[in-house]
């Protein structure tokens, strides 16, 4: 057996042996770097895509990925599911940075097109690419899922939780919301609209369910035995085996849900965000404090806001953070698109 798909991909080595049949039948191919689309040899269950490192420094689920992987390798997991494996942002995980120039997740959608040409505009853009070849080739009616996994710059109130993108105005699915129960996810973002995301994009232009899961916060490669993701690869595993987890009907009780309420945008060089460095994701603010002050204006916190994602050094025009309210699974309507 030949060195770990993982190790190969950061050492820029040549991954001619992902390509061909593998132990139970099922084929392996490339469909570009970092990207590995496994097709059983029957009819597929599902359309899963389970894709990392859209931001390189995230390696728990680098690391999560590759033990999927070399599970189906190694024979040890049967696909009965069409799988894609997406490794984001290449030159940033071997970097060991979140990104080198531009933030790959707010570069889908198209945005790739709006910001000056370089590697990570490319990149945006050549996922994209890759995901539409994966969804032209499912067989219709056959489920899409596509599950983009990260982990946080910040501490969390909550380790684990899960970003359920806007639906285009379609109400949140509790059954899928009860998925993520099952992987220990119980903590749920739900968006309000579009964003420019790896998730969004799967479920604007392809119809998967999506999401972007957070397990626990950004650590070196190695060093991530402190967050138990083991249910989540459990699930996973099964997925591409072909079988969901047993769900129980979705119980409000068992669930944090938050919603967006709004992006706190950098709109200037004078932005400053009046947040302590070690604030944790999903903080409480007090209704009248000013979290944000930038050129001409201020960011006054409203009842019941908290913040997730505070980051003062994105570039101008990027979420500086998201405001956050408790919320319930709604079945509102009201579409609209990226
Ligand atoms: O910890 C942070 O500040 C960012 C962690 C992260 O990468 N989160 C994703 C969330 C995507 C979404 O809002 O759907 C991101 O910022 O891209
Ligand atoms: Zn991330």
């Amino acid at each position: 057996m030949p060195t770990s798909f993982l190790q190969a991909l950061l050492d820029n080595t040549p991954l001619d042996f992902m390509d061909g049949p593998l132990p139970d039948g099922s084929q392996g191919q490339m469909l570009g770097e970092g990207a590995w689309l496994v097709e059983p040899v029957r009819s597929p269950v599902m359309n899963l895509v389970i894709s990392c490192g859209i931001h390189g420094n995230e390696t728990a689920p680098i690391e999560l990925v590759g033990r999927l992987i070399e599970a189906i390798r190694t024979g040890i997991l049967c696909p009965q599911s069409r799988v894609l494996f997406v490794m984001g942002n290449l030159d940033a995980m071997r970097a060991g940075k979140r990104y080198l120039v531009e933030d790959i997740n707010r570069l889908f959608c198209g945005k790739h097109g709006e910001v000056a040409m370089g590697a990570e505009p490319a990149r945006a853009a050549a996922l994209e690419q890759v995901l539409q070849q994966f969804f032209a080739g499912a067989e219709p009616h056959t489920p899409r899922w596509h599950f983009d996994l990260h982990t946080a710059i910040r501490g969390s109130y909550y380790e684990k939780f899960a970003i359920y993108p806007f639906v285009d105005g379609l109400p949140h699915d509790p059954q899928a919301v009860a998925l993520l129960g099952a992987c220990d996810i119980q903590t749920m973002l739900l968006h309000s609209k579009p964003s420019p995301t790896f998730s969004y994009h799967a479920s604007h232009h392809f119809g998967a369910k999506a999401f972007t899961l957070e397990l626990g916060k950004a650590r070196p490669f190695g060093q991530n035995a402190g967050v138990d993701v083991s249910a989540l690869e459990r699930v996973l595993a099964g997925m591409i085996a072909g079988v969901l987890p047993a769900l129980p009907d979705y119980d409000p009780a068992a669930f944090r849900i938050f919603e967006a309420t709004r992006d706190v945008i950098k709109t200037s060089a004078q932005f400053k965000l009046n947040l302590a460095p070690d604030v944790q994701n999903f903080t409480p603010l007090e209704a009248g404090y000013v979290v944000a002050e930038d050129a001409g204006h201020r960011v006054v916190v409203q009842p019941g806001e908290h913040i997730i994602f505070p980051n003062p050094d994105v570039k101008v025009g990027l979420r500086a953070g998201i405001l956050v309210a408790p919320a319930q699974l709604k079945t509102k309507s009201g579409a609209n698109a990226c």
